[in-house]
């Protein structure tokens, strides 16, 4: 059966890309169905008006609840989790990602201007689960990219979307270190060597090699991945480096 992904949206243009690639070819194959809503189909007035000033003032615009209801209602199978993208949300993590491919579907609200009514989320708990996430510690304009950047992570973990299982189920983050460097041919480019211990063929030594470069790389970039860890997770050895 297909994973269905519809998404909610006043720029419904700006979702064109999941069409492409990965994606259009697990849609093309039946993996994924996706479905992209324009919020203003669900106004009332001539303006097709879908903001309004915030209460207790401040700048700009809120979303306005009542449009939202009628295309959730509408477009949201009871029980699919309601995932709105927000600064103020969640962090998005892998694990999420995991857990939401594995459920039947998901619906994406997109807000613009400073964000929706909050009691669109409160009211939409009440007909299944709601994640209010963040894809990263920056502002964008509104929800679309967060979109398209949590539909890949999830749709690339779907089965028989992508072709290198192995790919997937070795992902950086699922041994909770950063993925080393990678390399390919040639062995000698611009003054620039392979670490021989990957041409060596010695495959206990190549594992070492790649472990310690996650270690490094991590330690290095994302020290607070290494207090995450579970206990055990590295040796004694591995704590010196
Ligand atoms: N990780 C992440 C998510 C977003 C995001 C998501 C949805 C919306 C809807 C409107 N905006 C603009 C906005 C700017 C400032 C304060 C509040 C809202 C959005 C931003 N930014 N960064």
């Amino acid at each position: 059966s297909s994973f269905l992904i519809q998404v909610v949206t006043i720029f419904p243009e700006y979702l064109a890309p999941l069409r492409q690639s990965l994606l259009g070819k697990a849609a093309e194959r039946g993996l994924v169905d996706i479905a992209v809503h324009d919020l203003r189909a669900w106004t009332d007035d001539v303006h097709r008006t879908v903001d309004d000033a915030p209460y207790g003032g401040g700048p700009g615009m809120v979303m306005r609840p009542e449009p939202w209801a009628r295309a959730l209602e509408e477009v949201r199978p009871p029980g699919t989790r309601l995932v709105v993208p927000t600064p103020a949300g969640r962090p998005f993590t892998q694990a999420m990602a995991a857990e939401w491919a594995a459920e039947p579907g998901l619906v994406f609200a997109c807000g613009r201007y400073e964000g929706i009514d909050q009691r669109v989320a409160d009211w939409a708990a009440e007909a299944g689960p709601v994640s209010e996430v963040s894809i990263g510690d920056y502002v964008l304009a509104g929800g679309e990219s967060a979109v398209l950047v949590m539909v890949e992570a999830v749709t690339r973990l779907l089965p028989g979307v992508v072709g290198n299982r192995e790919s997937v189920e070795f992902d950086s983050h699922a041994d909770g270190l950063l993925e080393g460097p990678s390399y390919t041919r040639p062995a000698s480019w611009r003054g620039h060597d392979v670490p021989p211990v990957l041409l060596s063929g010695d495959h206990a030594a190549i594992a070492r090699w790649r472990r310690e470069q996650s270690l490094r790389r991590t330690a290095a970039r994302r020290p607070d991945l290494l207090l995450r860890l579970p206990e055990g997770a590295l040796t004694e050895a591995e704590r010196q480096l």
